[in-house]
C-alpha cells in the first residue's frame, strides 16, 4: 500500500489548529483558549471530499520558522521533513486568526514562500464579525496566492469548503506564488499589514478606535510608562480625595466619645467604651474612604479591560525574574488581601511558580497595610506639593507600594535560583475588549469592599482591641507610674521591646506588634488604644492618634516603622491559607521567617540611615 498523502495544520499559537484539527477528523485533541496548548506532533486520518484518505498533522503553534522553543522546533522539523522516520507534509494548511490576521500573515508569508501545495483557513471569522470586523476571503486568496476558506472550527463552518480546497491542492499552479521567498521579517511585517488592510471589508469605527488605543497602551515603550502614570495618580488620589471624608468620620468618632463621655459615670465601663472600642476600631474605620477610592480605581480599571493589559505589559517584566504573566493575576489580588491572592495561585499549572507566587504575595501592599501607611504618613510626612498637582503623602504612599514590588521581584529572582528553582513558563492572555464601565457594577462592587472593611473593624479588630484593653488595663498603674508599661500587655511588650530596641522601635511600637498579628490594621487601633489609656485627662484621650504620634515619636522611629511594614508577615490568617495550599508547615513557616527577616533589616537599615540623616 503507497504512503497516504501528508497534510499538516500550521500556524500562529492560539489560531485554532487543534480545534480545526478534530473538526476534520473526529479526533478530540486537547483545546484551550491560550498559546502553547498543542506541544507534540499529533496525527489523525481525514476523508477529502473526493473520498482521498489523508494523513492530518496537527502541530505546536509557532511564530517563524527559526524560532527558538522545543515545541516550535517541532514544527520547524515536520514541516521541513527534517522529523525521524517522515517525509515532509506535501499540503500545508496554515490556520490564520481573522481577527488577529495581520500578526498572524507574518508566520503565514514565510510558509507559502516554501512554495508547497497550500490552503489557508481564515479562522475564526465569528470573533472578527463580533469585533465590528468583516474580511474579504477572495481578496485575500489574491494577495497571498494561494486559496482562502473562512472557517469557524468551533461551529464546523467552513470545514467542507476547506477539505474540498485541500482535495484540489495538489493542482496549485506554483509558478502563480508571489515573491515572499527572499522577503527579510520587517519586509514581511510591512507586507503582512498591507495584506490584511487590503482585506477589510468593513471595519467599525469602534474596532479602529480600540486598536488603535491597543497601539498606544500596549507599545513596548510607552506601555509600562503609562501603566505606571495610571499607578501614581492614584495614590495621589487616595490622599488627596479622601482628607474630607476622613476628617467627618473623625468627627462623628470624637463626637460619639463627647457622648458617651457625657452620659456613662466616670469609670471602667465608660473607659472600656471610649479608649478601647471607639478610640481603637474608629482609628481604624477613618480609613474607610482611602479603601472605596482606591477599589475605586482597582475595579475601573478591570471593567475597561485596561487590567488584562497591565498583565500584559507586566509579562515580559515577569518573565525576567522567573515568573509568568499567570502570576499576574493572584499577585494583584494580593493588592487587596493577600489570602485571595494566595488561592487564585491554583490557576499557575507550574508548581515551583507557584510556590514562588503563594510565597511572595505578602509582599504586594494589601489593603490592611493602607490604615497603618496612612496613619503615619498623615502624622509625619507634610501635606505640601513637590511639583505641580504632585503631593508628597501621595508620593511616600506610592513608593511604598513600591517597595513592596521591588522586594517581589528581589524575593523572586532569589527564590526562584535556590528554594523554587526551575524554568519558568510561557503565557499569553486573550486581551478583552474595552468597555466602559458599569457605574452599578462599580458601585456593587465599592460597597463588598467596604462591607469586608467595615465587618473586619466589626469582628477580628474589635475584639483583639478589646482584649488589648483589658491586658492594658489591668493592673492598675500606681501614682506616677504608666498604664503601658505595668500592664499585662506592657510587661509583654517590655520583652520585646528588647529585641526591636535596635531598629528604632519604641514600646508602644512593641505593644502594637503582637495583636498586630491578628491583622495589621490593629497596629493602628493598638496605638490608639495605649495611647488613650495612658492619657493623663479626657481632652488628651480624645485626641487624635496622628497629632500623639507626631508629638511622641522621632521621624526615623517612624520610617522604621513604615519599613517594617512593607516585609512584615503581620497576618495570621495568611499563614494560615499558605499552609493550606502547601500542604504543610514547611513553606510557610519559610515564609514567615525571611518576611521578618527583610521586615527587621529594613526597618534597621531604614532607621540608622535617618539618624545619620540627623532625622
Ligand atoms: N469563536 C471561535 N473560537 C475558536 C475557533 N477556533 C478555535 N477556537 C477557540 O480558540 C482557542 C484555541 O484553539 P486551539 O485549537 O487550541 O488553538 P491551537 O492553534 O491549536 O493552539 P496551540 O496548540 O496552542 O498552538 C480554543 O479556545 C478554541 O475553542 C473559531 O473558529 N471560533
Ligand atoms: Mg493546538
Amino acid at each position: 500500500m503507497s504512503r497516504l498523502r501528508t497534510a499538516a495544520l500550521v500556524g500562529n499559537p492560539n489560531s485554532g489548529k487543534s480545534a480545526l484539527f478534530n473538526a476534520l477528523t473526529g479526533a478530540r485533541q486537547k483545546i484551550a483558549n491560550y498559546p502553547g496548548v498543542t506541544v507534540e506532533r499529533k496525527s489523525g486520518r481525514m476523508l477529502l471530499p473526493s473520498g482521498e484518505p489523508v494523513e492530518l498533522v496537527d502541530l505546536p503553534g509557532s511564530y517563524a520558522l527559526d524560532a527558538a522553543s522545543p515545541d516550535e522546533e517541532v514544527t520547524r522539523r515536520v514541516v521541513m521533513g527534517d522529523f525521524p522516520g517522515e517525509t515532509a507534509p506535501e499540503t500545508l494548511v496554515i490556520v490564520v486568526d481573522a481577527a488577529n490576521l495581520e500578526q498572524h500573515l507574518v508566520f503565514a508569508q514565510e510558509l507559502i514562500a516554501l512554495g508547497r501545495p497550500t490552503v489557508v483557513a481564515l479562522n475564526m471569522v465569528d470573533m472578527a464579525e463580533r469585533d465590528g470586523l468583516a474580511l474579504d476571503a477572495d481578496a485575500l486568496a489574491a494577495a497571498l496566492g494561494v486559496p482562502v476558506v473562512p472557517t469557524v472550527a468551533v461551529r464546523r463552518r467552513g470545514i467542507e469548503a476547506l477539505g474540498e480546497a485541500m482535495d484540489v491542492a495538489e493542482q496549485q499552479d506554483l509558478s502563480q506564488r508571489h515573491l515572499v521567498r527572499d522577503l527579510t521579517l520587517p519586509e514581511r511585517r510591512l507586507a503582512a499589514r498591507n495584506i490584511a488592510k487590503g482585506a477589510i471589508l468593513a471595519e467599525t469605527a469602534q474596532r479602529r478606535w480600540h486598536a488603535h488605543l491597543d497601539k498606544v497602551l500596549l507599545h513596548p515603550w510607552l506601555g509600562p510608562p503609562i501603566l505606571f502614570a495610571l499607578l501614581f495618580v492614584i495614590f495621589q488620589a487616595v490622599f488627596a480625595w479622601a482628607t474630607p471624608f476622613a476628617d467627618a468620620i473623625e468627627a462623628a468618632i470624637a463626637a460619639l466619645i463627647a457622648l458617651v463621655e457625657g452620659t456613662l459615670p466616670a469609670g471602667i465601663v465608660r473607659d472600656f467604651v471610649t479608649q478601647g472600642v471607639l478610640t481603637g476600631v474608629g482609628s481604624v474605620v477613618v480609613f474607610l474612604p482611602q479603601i472605596v477610592i482606591l477599589f475605586a480605581f482597582i475595579l475601573a480599571m478591570e471593567q475597561t479591560g485596561y487590567m488584562a493589559r497591565a498583565a500584559f505589559i507586566m509579562d515580559r517584566l515577569m518573565a525576567s525574574v522567573g515568573l509568568s504573566g499567570r502570576s499576574f493575576i493572584p499577585l494583584l489580588s494580593s493588592f487587596a488581601c493577600a489570602i485571595p491572592g494566595i488561592m487564585a495561585t491554583r490557576a499557575i499549572a507550574d508548581p515551583k511558580d507557584r510556590l514562588t507566587t503563594i510565597l511572595i504575595a505578602p509582599l504586594m501592599t494589601c489593603s490592611a497595610r493602607l490604615p497603618v501607611y496612612a496613619v503615619i504618613i498623615g502624622a509625619f510626612i507634610p501635606a505640601t506639593t513637590v511639583g505641580p498637582g504632585v503631593g508628597l503623602q501621595g508620593l511616600v504612599l506610592f513608593a511604598l507600594y513600591f517597595a513592596g514590588i521591588v522586594g517581589a521581584v528581589l524575593a523572586a529572582l532569589v527564590l526562584r535560583r535556590t528554594a523554587t528553582k526551575g524554568a519558568a513558563s510561557g503565557f499569553i492572555m486573550e486581551l478583552p475588549r474595552y468597555q466602559m464601565p458599569l457605574l452599578r457594577d462599580l458601585a456593587i462592587g465599592l460597597w463588598q469592599r467596604a462591607w469586608v472593611f467595615l465587618r473586619r473593624a466589626g469582628t477580628i479588630i474589635f475584639t483583639v482591641t478589646v482584649v488589648l484593653w483589658v491586658l492594658l488595663s489591668f493592673p492598675q498603674a500606681g501614682p506616677g507610674e504608666r498604664q503601658s508599661e505595668v500592664s499585662v500587655a506592657g510587661r509583654i511588650a517590655s520583652g520585646l521591646e528588647v529585641v526591636v530596641e535596635p531598629i528604632g522601635f519604641n514600646h508602644e511600637i512593641a505593644l502594637s506588634l503582637i495583636p498586630a498579628m491578628a491583622a495589621r490594621e490593629v497596629a493602628v487601633s493598638a496605638l490608639a488604644t495605649t495611647y488613650a489609656v495612658d492619657a493623663a485627662d479626657e481632652d488628651e484621650a480624645a485626641a487624635a492618634l496622628g497629632p500623639r504620634l507626631a508629638g511622641d515619636w522621632s521621624l526615623a522611629t517612624a520610617l522604621a516603622f513604615l519599613a517594617w511594614f512593607v516585609f512584615a508577615p503581620q497576618c495570621l490568617s495568611t499563614i494560615a491559607v499558605a499552609r493550606r495550599e502547601t500542604n504543610g508547615w514547611k513553606w510557610p513557616l519559610f515564609m514567615v521567617a525571611y518576611l521578618f527577616a527583610l521586615a527587621y533589616i529594613f526597618a534597621g537599615i531604614t532607621y540608622w540611615s535617618a539618624v545619620a540623616l540627623g532625622f
